[in-house]
């Protein structure tokens, strides 16, 4: 926490609780010491979207003295990406074989697209422009389960560990493939080589081993590969759905994971008969908080909105200008472990 700023960082709800002490500190460097029970007239408002800023309404308050201004989720997740693609000259990329290629998107040919906000759950939002959304279909197959499968199957602490285990691991140790089916060969006739997933997992089935007779690398990694598949799978279904060309994958599952894209990737490409592809957004994991920090802006509250923009961006009035400074400013201030530090000043 900086004397004149805010720093925006990724929690983890259980972490959440545990650093209610030094969070507080957030309020005394907001607004002065206003002990915890301040006058309601005196309490901070900071806008918050997702299921957090409902659920943590009431600790904000009592103990932070902040009121939780309510965005709505999908709204956030809307406006941050299609901010993001329009002010970010490198902001969207696609994945295939490790090579990573930055696409430029036209302003005026951005819409329609298919934003798959990948975060504990899946969410998927047919976006037509800059406020005009519906989700359109998600699935409860998404981080989260990755993450808790992953730690009970695994018995891994934390998500960068088990990241790290599927990077080393081999999924067809696990992963019942076409050619396991078919006596090492693939069926081409319906397109299936011989090196495709026939059944994720369902080697275990025949093998007669226990979970600890596997390698905890190679159960993560057709873990990985069962999700991020799955995810893309639904995702082209949904895009082919509402004939929208562009799928753009967010959220902090996928945090730039080489592996994850990739699959994800390859699960388009598959589907779509190679006529689909995946993109991925650089700043993925914080489309709602972009979006909901954007808000100040829709409520008339321009000069927060605007001085940030003054702060990044080299034209100073326009939010929604291309701007290489934008991005080199959140270049360098990702950290190590993939949080973006952003400091925005607030004015009294
Ligand atoms: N360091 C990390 N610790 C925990 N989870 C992580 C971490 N890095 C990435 N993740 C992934 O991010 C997911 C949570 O993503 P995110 O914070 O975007 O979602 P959320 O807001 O909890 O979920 P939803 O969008 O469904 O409301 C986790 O389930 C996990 O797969
Ligand atoms: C419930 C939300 C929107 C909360 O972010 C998300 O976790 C989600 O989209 N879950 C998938 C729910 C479903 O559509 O099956």
């Amino acid at each position: 926490m900086a004397g004149d700023g805010v720093e925006v960082a990724k929690l983890e709800e259980k972490e959440l609780k545990l650093c209610e002490d030094q969070v507080s500190h957030l309020a005394l460097d907001i607004g002065g010491d206003q002990g915890d029970e301040a006058p309601a007239g005196d309490k901070h408002i900071v806008k918050a979207t997702g299921g957090g800023a409902f659920k943590f309404s009431d600790l904000f308050k009592e103990k932070l003295g902040i009121i939780l201004d309510k965005v709505d989720e999908m709204s956030s997740l809307v406006a941050g990406a299609n901010f993001l693609l329009k002010a970010v000259h490198h902001e969207a990329f696609t994945y295939m074989d490790g090579v990573k290629d930055y696409v430029q998107i036209d302003h005026k040919d951005l819409y329609p697209y298919l934003l798959v906000n990948v975060g504990s759950g899946v969410s998927m939002i047919k976006v037509d422009g800059d406020n005009e959304f519906e989700r359109v279909s998600g699935t409860s197959v998404g981080g989260g389960t990755f993450w808790g499968l992953g730690k009970l199957l695994t018995k891994c602490k934390s998500f960068d560990e088990l990241l790290e285990l599927s990077h080393q691991g081999n999924n067809r140790v696990i992963d019942m493939l076409v050619g396991d089916i078919y006596g090492g060969t693939g069926y081409s006739k319906i397109g299936l080589t011989s090196t495709t997933i026939a059944s994720s997992f369902g080697k275990a089935v025949s093998q007669n081993k226990e979970l600890e007779d596997y390698r905890t690398e190679d159960v993560a990694r057709s873990l990985l590969r069962m999700i991020s598949n799955n995810i893309g799978q639904i995702a082209y279904l949904n895009a082919l759905r509402f004939g929208l060309k562009r799928i753009f994958f967010g959220g902090f599952f996928i945090r730039g994971h080489e592996y994850t894209m990739d699959t994800i990737s390859v699960a388009v490409h598959f589907w779509s008969n190679g006529e689909a592809k995946a993109l991925f957004l650089h700043h993925e994991g914080f489309l709602g908080a972009l979006g909901a920090f954007m808000s100040y802006e829709k409520q008339g509250c321009t000069d927060i909105a605007h001085q940030f923009m003054e702060e990044h961006s080299s034209v100073a009035k326009s939010p929604f200008c291309t701007s290489d400074r934008l991005e080199s400013s959140t270049h360098t201030d990702v950290k190590d472990n993939g949080c973006i530090e952003c400091r925005v000043q607030v004015r009294n």
